[in-house]
């Protein structure tokens, strides 16, 4: 799977002999390698084209931060702050932290946007942390302060890890007591675009019906 860090701005433009040269899904192989080998991740201008099958990081955010896999084999890619943040998560309450990047999950698979253990151990978890393929909004991470005091989120800090798990992509069915199958696809035929954090309803909306 290739994994693709998008620039806001087509900053990977290079001339080779007199020509520009953009880099796109096929030369892919000639894109440079970020600084990082271990990043495992390209550079792409943003007007290169498209791969269903590969993971885009898109910077939408000025002063977004790269995702960042620390070592070859980590799991997750690391996801910061903006480099402006500056927000009080106060004691034992939680914030949503803007990392500024919008992402495109490849084709059988979803975002886990997950802890880092270096934040968990000072008291800093995640909640929520569910990136549908087809989410076109910001990525943002639930930060939740677990300790008695308020904790400031500086600029461009490590605040979770995002790991892409495959899932399940097959027919889903609802077979009821009387033993009529029913296929529920209400759902699933809408586009989510820009939708989350509570759009298709939540508890606190069911409750009040
Ligand atoms: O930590 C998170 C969790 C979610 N999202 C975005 C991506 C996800 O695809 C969307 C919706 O999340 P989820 O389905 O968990 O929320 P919901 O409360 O069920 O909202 P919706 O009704 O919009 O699905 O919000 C984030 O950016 N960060």
């Amino acid at each position: 799977m290739n994994v693709i860090f998008r620039f806001r701005k087509a900053l990977n433009i290079k001339k080779s002999r007199g020509k520009i040269q953009q880099f796109n899904t096929k030369n892919l192989q000639k894109s440079r390698i970020h600084k990082n080998q271990q990043a495992n991740i390209m550079e792409q201008s943003s007007s290169s084209s498209y791969s269903e099958n590969a993971l885009y990081f898109i910077q939408v955010e000025e002063g977004a931060k790269q995702p960042f896999k620390a070592y070859a084999e980590s799991a997750g890619w690391d996801l910061y702050s903006l480099s402006s943040c500056n927000e009080v998560i106060p004691a034992r309450q939680s914030a949503l932290i803007n990392t500024g990047l919008k992402i495109e999950v490849p084709k059988g698979y979803y975002g886990r946007v997950a802890p880092t253990s270096g934040n968990a151990v000072k008291g800093i978890s995640v909640d929520a942390g569910v990136i549908d393929r087809g989410y076109k909004g910001l990525l943002k991470v639930l930060l939740v302060n677990r300790t008695d005091k308020d904790i400031t989120i500086g600029g461009g800090v490590k605040i979770a890890q995002i790991i892409i798990e495959r899932i399940f992509e097959g027919s889903a069915f609802f077979q009821k007591l009387d033993g009529n199958q029913e296929i529920d696809n209400q759902q699933a035929d809408k586009i989510r675009g820009e939708n989350g954090f509570g759009s298709s309803g939540t508890f606190a909306q069911q409750n009040q019906q």
